[in-house]
């Protein structure tokens, strides 16, 4: 049983590790008060003993290859273990594919990041489908197991593949005609994150998932270059991982004041799927996220489609040429300005 070393060295990622696809269940209490429940493999809820207000869910490793965040969370656990860190709040930590950590890939079968929000319903062809509907109900039971009309925020901690121009971005999930929040452009802003990406449509991502099924302040979170373990800057994430302490650890957290003027926000302007196996980009694997391109240049070539820009200035977001066919090979944005869609 690992619940000894649990409770000793706080390593739930070794654990995670070892145990790819299911982890037994088990419960304990830290000697602060704090309840820990292993719920699977890569999933661990703590419940502080005091009145919480918030339900926290920081999850990483969606894909498996993207280190930092993974490493982000594995000190916040232990610390957590330790008794180093005492908790305010609620938190449900996930790393969501295991195997792909320790296969050091973005993913195993299929892109786990394209299976939420009902895109693997009655699939269980593969480990990312079965998967995905496993953290999806324990997401729903982080957030329905308690009184109605607590806070909920999910943060899905990523890295890009590309460099960016802004190295750490957030992807706002489509909201609905929903308004977005100034007070979540702080929370992003405090962890060193000034550009924000609104998206106009629904997705499978699990960020869309927790903001369109429970109401949550959810984010894809990119906070930098995709690194093999041991490889990243843990320096440039320090005020993301003291921004993610002070939420869950204060009852309540101040924010600078909000200025429009400290972010870059832009509007998803299209999504270019591929839809033919001869797919390519003109620009090589160095351009990084937010090229600009001038209206009329080439964007991308499928198959016998050529792609141009459209507007001056429309930039790439995420271009991967090697996606399966079907689905996203590029954003492009625009850039946008606060407006009263902001609350
Ligand atoms: O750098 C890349 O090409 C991909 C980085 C990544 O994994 N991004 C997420 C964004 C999810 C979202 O749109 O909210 C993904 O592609 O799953
Ligand atoms: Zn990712």
């Amino acid at each position: 049983m690992y619940l000894d070393t649990l409770k000793t060295t706080g390593d739930f990622l070794t654990i995670t590790r070892e145990n790819e696809f299911s982890l037994e269940p088990s419960q304990f209490i830290l000697a602060n008060g704090t309840e820990v429940k292993v719920i699977d493999t890569g999933v661990i809820e703590f419940s502080p003993n005091c009145k919480t207000t918030k339900d926290i869910v920081l999850s990483s490793a969606v894909h498996g290859n993207e280190t930092a965040p993974i490493e982000i969370c594995d000190q916040l656990i232990q610390q957590i273990i330790k008794g180093q860190l005492e908790l305010k709040q609620r938190v449900l930590f996930i790393y969501g594919n295991p195997k792909s950590i320790n296969i050091g890939q973005r993913f195993v079968d299929e892109n786990l990041n394209r299976l939420f929000n009902g895109a693997h319903e009655n699939r269980s062809e593969n480990p990312e489908q079965v998967r995905a509907a496993k953290l999806e109900s324990y997401v729903r039971t982080f957030f329905t197991s308690v009184e109605e009309g607590r806070y909920r925020a999910h943060y899905d901690l990523h890295t890009a593949i590309r460099g960016s121009k802004n190295e750490k971005f957030a992807v706002y999930p489509f909201l609905h005609g929903n308004p977005w929040k100034k007070s979540q452009l702080q929370f992003l802003l405090s962890c060193g994150v000034n550009t924000v990406l609104m998206m106009s449509s629904s997705a499978t991502t699990f960020s869309y998932f927790s903001s369109r099924q429970f109401g949550a302040d959810a984010f894809t979170v990119e906070l930098g270059q995709v690194k093999p373990f041991g490889q990243n800057n843990m320096a440039s994430f320090e005020a993301t991982k003291q921004t993610l302490v002070a939420l869950i650890s204060q009852d309540e957290v101040e924010y600078k004041e909000f200025n429009a003027s400290d972010f870059e926000l832009f509007t998803v302007y299209r999504t270019i799927n591929r839809t033919c196996e001869d797919f390519s980009f003109p620009f090589p694997d160095s351009a990084v996220n937010f090229t600009g391109f001038g209206k009329g240049e080439l964007l991308a070539t499928d198959g016998e489609t050529q792609v141009f820009a459209e507007v001056d200035g429309e930039a790439i977001i995420f271009p991967n040429a090697k996606v399966a066919l079907g689905q996203r090979a590029l954003l492009t944005v625009i850039p946008m300005e606060v407006n009263e869609n902001f609350v």
